[in-house]
């Protein structure tokens, strides 16, 4: 079963309306593989401004969102306000929230479980730091991440999985596409397990961690592999190419 290839540029805490205005145009001129599902995931203060000028086939994603509707939670976004904006996906689960906001898996996963009862399309984020890879825990770790998740939700369709090497990000490090490709087959294998052999057939797992216009190409081939979370090159023209690694 053929899985559609899938981008997605996390902007992170980065931008302003002139570079938004940037980016996208670089978007439209593309040209973009027709065959990728392509999604880039902006700062909230900036989602409707994006979201208004972003052509339709290019999914606009928050970066986070909470896992109830409304009330008492300063500083947080519903789902329910995001969809109120046209926007139809977020990024959850994010590395940086784990390690910098303290987010733990049971959070995440309750936020990924709201998400999707109200309507939302998740990219999933999970990953093992250099520690955990260097004490051979690569596999628990994920493992109990994606448990967590798997814990909280009943439905898969609207879900991406986007393993994260915590080492590999904003550092230059990729990890090879070997070594992706490993972390990738043992999700995929957790998932027919674990959950049933359809969602494991049909759920994109992407890779994230340095991605750049040189390195994608040979992490693309990988079977496993099915598209990229890209985070500092998604500021960059090239992510163009990396939208088009499969060309
Ligand atoms: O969400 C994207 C990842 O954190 C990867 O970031 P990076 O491409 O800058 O390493």
């Amino acid at each position: 079963m053929s899985r559609k290839f899938f981008v997605g540029g996390n902007w992170k805490m980065n931008g302003s309306k002139k570079v938004a205005d940037e980016l996208l145009s670089n978007l439209v001129k593309g040209p973009l593989d027709p065959n990728v599902e392509v999604l880039i995931g902006v700062p909230a203060i900036y989602l409707d401004f994006v979201k208004e000028k972003a052509p339709c086939n290019i999914y606009v994603a928050a970066q986070n969102c909470y896992k109830t509707e409304k009330g008492a939670f300063t500083g947080e976004i519903s789902p329910s306000m995001l969809k109120d904006i046209g926007i139809d996906w977020v990024i959850l689960g994010h590395s940086e929230r784990r390690q910098i906001f303290q987010e733990a898996d049971t959070l995440i996963a309750e936020k990924v479980n709201h998400a999707l009862e109200s309507g939302l399309s998740v990219v999933a984020c999970i990953g093992e730091t250099l520690e955990e890879r260097e004490a051979g825990q690569t596999e628990a770790v994920v493992a109990k991440q994606i448990k967590a998740i798997k814990d909280k939700i009943c439905n898969w369709q609207n879900v991406v999985i986007a393993y994260e090497p915590v080492w590999a990000i904003g550092t230059g490090k990729t990890a090879s596409p070997q070594q992706a490709q490993d972390v990738h087959k043992i999700l995929r294998k957790w998932l027919a397990d674990e959950v049933n052999e359809a969602v494991a057939k049909t759920t994109r797992i992407i890779y994230g961690g340095s991605v750049t216009a040189s390195n994608c190409k040979e992490l693309a081939k990988e079977c496993d592999i099915d598209g990229f979370l890209v985070g500092g090159a998604s500021l960059k023209p090239e992510f163009v190419d990396i939208v088009n690694a499969n060309q």
